[in-house]
């Protein structure tokens, strides 16, 4: 038997409100397309990098961004902690593919703006992601949440604090989570990732997490972005 066989299908679940799981939303074919892409995204220049804390730590998922590059706490339009360049352009099927992964799971929504960030997350088997809020963005557009190899525990907390109530959701390759409305600012994190869980024909070992966002950003007419324009409190 088939380790994914299941007693219960899994479905469509609001674990909060705003905040909305839908297994299975991108069939095999989508997935490995949105891997190759996460491939090239991963190349330098203004590739995969390692994070690292204000406080001298390092994230233990590696990251790449697109549209808005973050580093703790803040975008820019440069890898401004990494090798400089600028940061790799954010694709309109992206958009189109977070418009409708909000249609899914909220329903129609009041007009959002286009969607402009993408963060990629990848995870070994070892790696983490504390709890923390999106709070970087000045748009309070859904965050979008695609999840590609091997399954992780997704823990969906509250706005208040990163402490109970909270609830762990198993997140597979496939799956989206979408967040936004009284959920927006909630606390998340990833306290665990199951090595060796990935579909095997998807080819990917370990974790790779995609969250689009809408940075709310303003971007001057006939100049390049300058992250001045976004302003500088830390969260
Ligand atoms: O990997 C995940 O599922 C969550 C990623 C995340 O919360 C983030 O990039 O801000
Ligand atoms: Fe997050």
């Amino acid at each position: 038997m088939s380790m994914d066989a299941e007693l219960f299908p899994r479905s469509r679940a609001e674990i909060a409100p705003g905040a909305v799981h839908l297994p299975d939303w991108l069939d095999p074919v989508a997935q490995r397309e949105l891997l190759d892409a996460c491939r090239a995204w991963a190349r330098p220049p203004a590739g995969l990098r390692t994070v690292r804390t204000p406080g001298g730590g390092t994230m233990t998922s590696r990251q790449v961004c697109l549209g808005w590059h973050w580093y703790p706490y803040r975008y820019a339009r440069t890898v401004a902690d990494g090798d400089g360049a600028p940061v790799k352009p954010f694709p309109a099927w992206l958009d189109e593919l977070g418009r409708r992964a909000v249609a899914d799971t909220l329903g129609p929504e009041d007009a959002i703006a286009a969607y402009d960030i993408a963060l990629i997350n990848f995870y070994d088997a070892d790696a983490r992601m504390g709890m923390h809020r999106d709070s970087d963005e000045k748009s309070d557009a859904p965050v979008v949440s695609l999840s590609l190899g091997d399954t992780c525990v997704f823990r969906f907390g509250n706005t208040e604090s990163r402490a109970r109530p909270y609830t762990d959701v198993e997140l597979r390759s496939g799956d989206l989570f979408v967040f936004g409305g009284a959920s927006r600012l909630a606390y998340h994190g990833v306290p665990r990732v199951h090595a060796d869980t990935a579909p095997p024909e998807l080819g990917l070992t370990g974790r790779l997490n995609v969250t689009l966002r809408v940075s709310g950003f303003q971007v001057p007419s006939g100049g390049e972005p300058h992250e001045r324009i976004m302003g500088d409190s830390p969260s």
